[in-house]
């Protein structure tokens, strides 16, 4: 189990803002955490990753790969943190340091975890950036963040977040910040390297178009309690909750707006589980 989560409740400033939430993602598996604005989904993310705002508490049980999170020393939980769970953040300037070539930033877990040499590190990072498939992967590693486009640099946080082989990778809305065409590339992308690298993958969104492309299974987060889990065909198809089926209206006022969608979805469009790529007749 990559990741399992038990009543996890966190408070701030003695406000509940997480209640008691549970949930799996198993090894390989694609879940998605969909909620509106304020329901808890980054906090969920950043308990699991032991990165909780100052005044911020949690309870309950967080299990990365079998090993607890929850009142663990520091030290244990910047272990997990790249070797077992990579995350990937709304912005990629939080994931990357302005003033250190990409390409040393991705040679930087080799030589931590794997104790790779300087220059073996190096080819490292030039094979993430071809992974993630950035354009002229050596060059582009001796480039800065501040040298190459949104969608590039959203790349090599991807890489980033997958350098030290986590078996699971959490993405908290890797693609609102980017353009829409951008957006695609970004989907395609996860949707490929968790195929290929056969990693876990938690997708945090408020946009259950997003998810139905990216995710089978997903669980719902309202005012910090989980309201709905379930297949996302499940979820789309059969909503139980008003706020799901509210998600389920805007995702379709959009035309299922994922950013490859042909002209055949359109908003009038049925529901089609089998249609999540976006790329129905
Ligand atoms: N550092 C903090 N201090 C105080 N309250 C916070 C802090 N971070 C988050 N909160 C509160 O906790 C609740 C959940 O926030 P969280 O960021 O997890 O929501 P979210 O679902 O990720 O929202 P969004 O989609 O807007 O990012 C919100 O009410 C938020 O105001």
């Amino acid at each position: 189990m990559s990741l399992d989560v038990r009543d996890l409740t966190i408070r701030i400033d003695g406000r509940t803002v997480v209640d008691g939430v549970s949930f799996e993602v198993a090894d390989g598996e694609r879940v998605g955490l969909i909620g509106e604005s304020g329901s808890g989904k980054s906090l969920t993310a950043l308990a699991v990753l032991g990165l909780l705002p100052d005044g911020a508490v949690a309870s309950g049980s967080v299990r990365v790969d079998g090993t607890e999170v929850i009142g663990a020393p520091d030290r244990d939980v910047a272990r997990l943190r790249g070797r077992n769970v990579g995350i990937v953040f709304q912005e990629p300037r939080s994931s990357l340091n302005p003033i250190r070539s990409i390409g040393r930033q991705l040679a930087d877990p080799a030589r931590r975890f794997d104790r790779l040499t300087r220059r073996d590190a190096a080819s490292r990072a030039i094979e993430l950036a071809r992974l993630v498939s950035l354009p002229e992967p050596e060059q582009i590693v001796g480039r800065y963040p501040h040298q190459v486009s949104g969608g590039q640099l959203q790349r090599a946080a991807i890489a980033l977040a997958l350098a030290g082989g986590p078996r699971l990778l959490i993405a908290d809305e890797p693609t609102t910040a980017l353009d829409v065409t951008i957006q695609a590339e970004i989907l395609d992308l996860f949707d490929r390297l968790v195929s290929e690298l056969d990693t876990g993958l938690l997708f945090i969104t408020h946009d259950l178009a997003v998810l139905r492309r990216i995710a089978d299974r997903a669980v719902v987060l309202q005012d910090g309690r989980l309201v709905e889990d379930g297949s996302v065909d499940d979820l789309v198809n059969r909503p139980r909750t008003e706020l799901v089926r509210r998600l389920v209206e805007s995702a379709r006022a959009t035309s299922w707006s994922t950013p490859t969608a042909t002209p055949a979805d359109s908003p009038d469009d049925t529901v089609d589980p089998d249609d999540r790529n976006g790329d129905a007749p």
